[in-house]
């Protein structure tokens, strides 16, 4: 890794690119006043109100934390707000088998109305791999306002979620009654055990959260106070009193049924089985509440089986969720555990040169991949969107196939399909 990933140089190509439109492509820094008006230029980016002065310096922590970049415009009417957005940091990935893969996590991907489809998201995009690829980090991640931009530059869906709303009248509690206790808390409580429950119940798909995450999910933030003071929270302390998960939650408007309130799950993180179920009972218990509805769910939750009607469990939608893209196919494919043991030789084609080429994937009886450059005739050939869908274990290489993404023989496919699918989807249970 870079010495300080903050202060690798905004990429030259994307700079000259841009430069030729007459349009400034720098790194934010560590200047305030640059700060707040990225702040500015990503609120108005995703159609949010104007940060008042405490947002604005609460914002001020993600960007000492990030490595920030702006494209001014100099003769808009507003030259010191950037007319585009993107920031970034390595962070690592939780692959299949339990270890981490360093990635280069990319957000706040914004481009002014006013300065719209002319290149200036591609000149982000492509300079934001290349930075990663500057950094010796061999994967990016983000996750996406829609699934229609990043295709183009190499990234594939990876992980998906799923909603629930769950009928409490109809979900009697047949799972399992846990020794622990759960217990109301303070949000203040919660986010002070957040970190350190969450990167224990982190799992394939999952990147760690960091302080200011929770400040935010949890209502914490003066200036999002008045909006979050309904906010509720609970943890499950185990039979030796140790914190191993919590769930935040609101109740939200009942109408004029009072015994019809719904349930919105903010979160709910557990590192235990004890701790899910739970917690999951808790929430599917309470009184005067009608449904309990939880976003960015896993695609295979357990508690579908803990409840008497399991139609009481709607999945109300599946979508993508956090997107990937390959930079390094060697290291990426040698960070995970595969399921089985196999060889595949795999053309990869890549579109940005970044990553592709034709690699001799060898998995032993552990699980564990060697990857060798070879001149051999590949076994099946895709795009590096694909292998990087397939990486985490969540999509189908037979799928992937059958949508013409993937070529090869079918027994070439049904190979990779048993090395690559894992038996727990992966899951990545926030934005960023
Ligand atoms: C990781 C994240 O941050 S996700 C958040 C993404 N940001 C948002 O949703 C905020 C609102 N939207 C925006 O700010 C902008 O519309 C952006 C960033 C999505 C696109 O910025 P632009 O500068 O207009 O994109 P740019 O002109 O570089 O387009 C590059 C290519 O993407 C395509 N494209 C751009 N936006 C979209 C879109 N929303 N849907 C489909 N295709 C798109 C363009 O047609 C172009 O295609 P081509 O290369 O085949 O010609």
């Amino acid at each position: 890794m870079h010495a300080d990933f903050r202060s690798l140089p905004a990429d030259p190509a994307s700079a000259a690119a841009l430069a030729d439109q007459g349009l400034r492509y720098e790194l934010v820094g560590d200047d305030e006043g640059r700060q707040d008006a990225f702040s500015q230029a990503v609120a108005r980016g995703f159609h949010g109100g104007a940060p008042d002065e405490q947002a604005l310096v609460e914002m001020r922590e993600s960007s000492r934390e990030r490595r920030a970049i702006g494209v001014w415009d100099d003769s808009a009417a507003e030259p010191l707000i950037p007319i585009a957005t993107v920031d970034s940091w390595p962070t690592p990935l939780r692959v299949p088998g339990g270890r981490d893969l360093e990635a280069w996590a990319i957000s706040v991907v914004t481009v002014a109305p006013t300065h719209r489809r002319r290149g200036i998201a591609r000149g982000l995009l492509e300079g934001e791999l290349r930075a990663a690829v500057a950094n010796g980090t061999p994967l990016a991640i983000l996750t996406v306002s829609e699934s229609t931009i990043y295709g183009r530059y190499g990234f594939g869906p990876a992980t998906w979620s799923a909603e629930l709303a769950i009928d409490t009248k109809r979900a009697r509690w047949v799972g399992p009654t846990p020794a622990g206790r759960v217990q109301l808390v303070s949000r203040e409580a919660i986010r002070d055990a957040a970190l350190g429950i969450e990167e224990r119940a982190r799992a394939a798909g999952g990147i760690p959260t960091w302080r200011g995450h929770w400040d935010r999910q949890l209502g914490l933030r003066r200036s999002e106070a008045s909006k979050s003071a309904d906010i509720r929270a609970v943890r499950y302390d185990d039979e030796a009193g140790e914190p191993r998960g919590f769930a935040a939650y609101r109740v939200k408007d009942a109408g004029a049924d009072f015994t019809r309130h719904p349930v919105e799950v903010i979160d709910l993180v557990a590192a235990t089985a004890d701790a899910y179920a739970a917690l999951w009972r808790y929430l599917l218990e309470l009184d005067l509440v009608h449904e309990v509805v939880a976003h960015q769910r896993s695609v295979d939750e357990p508690v579908t089986w803990m409840v008497s009607d399991a139609r009481a469990v709607r999945t109300r939608s599946v979508t993508d969720h956090l997107w990937a893209r390959i930079l390094d196919v060697p290291r990426c494919l040698e960070g995970r555990t595969w399921q089985r043991s196999g060889r595949l030789v795999l053309d990869v084609a890549d579109n940005l040169d970044l990553a592709g080429g034709r690699f001799a994937l060898e998995v032993d009886e552990a699980g564990a991949a060697r990857v060798t450059a070879t001149d051999e005739a590949p076994d099946l050939t895709l795009g590096v969107a694909a292998l990087s869908s397939a990486l985490l274990g969540g999509a189908s290489p037979i799928a992937l196939a059958a949508a013409g993404r993937l070529e090869g023989d079918a027994a070439a496919v049904e190979r990779l399909h048993g090395m690559a699918v894992t038996p727990v989807p992966p899951c990545l249970g926030f934005w960023f």
